[in-house]
């Protein structure tokens, strides 16, 4: 893509996403043709897809919605997005003692949305007053212990959930609050992508959704169950409820703490 010129027919779009099992059924009908041809995909941690968005190296990525207030301009493609209705199961703070005795509180790395959604609970839902520290990489998952709880998002989330007696779910905690869901990422671009393109890619998005069973088989079995992940945990359309959460999350945002 060339900065000042449209997308010309011969240009991959780069497409950034994000490297945990919550996108594989998004990313299934994006080997097929016609798409496959049309796109370069780079992978990488949500923060980090940030980042790329902002220093223009993807086109479009399934990035944190947290970051939109530093874009100038920004467009969110599509209709399908990583969100959640209730519970997500792999966005949550993990602690050995209940909130109340929580001294410090670790934030991922790794995440944008959960980070900013997990000071505004502190702050205005849980009112608690522990200190908050930004995790600088993967160490932080072993200082979680005592009164020292994290926030952990992604699939190292999903692996924590059988360590620790307390569990507080950031979309769960977010649905009480609120009365709404959670979007945390979505197909964020900086310009405006081709209608035909966004079509495509739209149904690409969708084909994953409808062959779950088939997205499945080609994991590894793990420690979570997927089917019960894609298909009750995770909400992948960004119907009129979800546009209704992520509005009010990114009024939130601009106002000041
Ligand atoms: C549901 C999840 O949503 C994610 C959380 C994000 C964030 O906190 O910035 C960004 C993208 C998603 O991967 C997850 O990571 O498990």
């Amino acid at each position: 893509m060339h900065k000042n010129k449209g997308f010309g027919v011969e240009e991959k779009i780069r497409v950034g996403i994000i490297n945990y099992l919550n996108t594989r059924p998004l990313l299934y009908g994006l080997q097929f043709p016609p798409i496959t041809e049309k796109i370069e995909l780079i992978e990488d941690v949500p923060a980090k897809l940030a980042e790329l968005l902002l220093n223009d190296q993807i086109d479009v990525g399934l990035v944190p919605v947290a970051i939109t207030r530093k874009l100038p301009q920004y467009y969110i493609n599509g209709n399908y997005c990583i969100g959640a209705i209730g519970n997500v199961a792999s966005v949550c703070v993990f602690s050995q003692v209940p909130l109340e005795q929580v001294e410090k509180i670790y934030l991922d790395y790794q995440s944008r949305s959960s980070v900013a959604l997990c000071r505004w609970l502190i702050l205005n839902h849980w009112k608690i007053h522990p200190e908050i520290i930004d995790a600088r990489n993967e160490a932080y998952l072993d200082e979680i212990k005592g009164t020292t709880a994290g926030l952990v998002i992604g699939d190292r989330a999903l692996q924590q959930r059988t360590k620790f007696e307390y569990i507080y779910d950031l979309a769960g905690e977010w649905k009480n609050a609120t009365g709404l869901p959670f979007v945390f990422a979505a197909w964020v671009s900086t310009r405006k992508l081709p209608d035909h393109f966004i079509a495509e890619f739209d149904k690409a998005n969708a084909y994953g959704l409808d062959h779950l069973d088939e997205v499945i088989a080609r994991i590894p079995e793990g420690i979570y169950d997927l089917k019960k992940y894609y298909s009750q945990d995770l909400s992948y359309t960004l119907d009129e409820e979800k546009r209704k959460g992520l509005d009010r999350f990114l009024k939130i945002l601009a106002a000041p703490l």
